[in-house]
């Protein structure tokens, strides 16, 4: 089980702060879509120079133009891009291809899909890394992190599993239960009072589960 930092919703101060303090304890850091949209991609080229040891995740979030888009993240540094699974096929296609043609991964959101039919389709389109991802908005309702969420994943084996939204040391033990390949970690890290101290409790609970 991996640890992603998601860096969402900061400056580019605070984000080069959180990362000099949380860094140690990260197999991933993420370029929010915040971040990315404030900053653009010379964000994810500084940092993707700054860590090159690091696991480097643009969440572009892209929804068409893949192949554009897939290519502006990789060609920045990125070593993970991702798709929001309501996209057209073609769209995740195109950006598979691009990753497979640098050696580089795509991650399909599944953000809002609740039927598994979608998730069938992505399997057969290639697609190998999904995020299973209660949005900020949900959380503000009071969608949290809840086991059923797996469910939508069950019988694909094959398929490497993030799980995203709201996580933190109340509800990582659940989520590391479900073991899931890759636990992403925003606000709980980031608006600490000790990012560095967080972080290492959330890495403590995941090599431990
Ligand atoms: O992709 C995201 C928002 O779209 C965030 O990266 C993800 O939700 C993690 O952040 P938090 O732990 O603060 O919810």
């Amino acid at each position: 089980m991996k640890l992603q930092l998601a860096l969402d919703r900061l400056t580019k101060d605070e984000c080069m702060r959180v990362l000099n303090d949380a860094e140690k304890e990260m197999d991933i850091i993420e370029i929010g879509t915040g971040v990315i949209k404030e900053y653009g991609m010379a964000i994810v080229r500084e940092i993707s120079e700054r860590y090159p040891d690091k696991t480097i995740f643009a969440d572009m979030k892209t929804c068409d133009a893949g192949k554009h888009e897939a290519q502006q993240a990789f060609d920045a540094g990125a070593d993970i891009t991702s798709v929001m699974a309501f996209s057209a096929d073609s769209t995740i296609k195109d950006m598979l291809h691009a990753a497979s043609q640098t050696g580089n991964r795509v991650m399909v959101d599944l953000l809002g899909i609740h039927s598994s039919d979608r998730v069938n389709e992505l399997y057969k389109l290639g697609v190998d890394l999904v995020s299973l991802h209660v949005g900020k908005d949900m959380q503000a309702e009071g969608n949290l992190f809840n086991s059923d969420l797996f469910s939508l994943l069950n019988g694909f084996d094959d398929m490497e599993a993030a799980v995203a939204g709201g996580i933190n040391l109340d509800t990582i033990a659940a989520v590391a239960r479900e073991k899931p390949d890759i636990v992403i970690v925003g606000s709980a890290i980031t608006k600490a009072d000790n990012p560095q101290k967080a972080a290492a409790q959330m890495k403590s609970f995941i090599q431990n589960s």
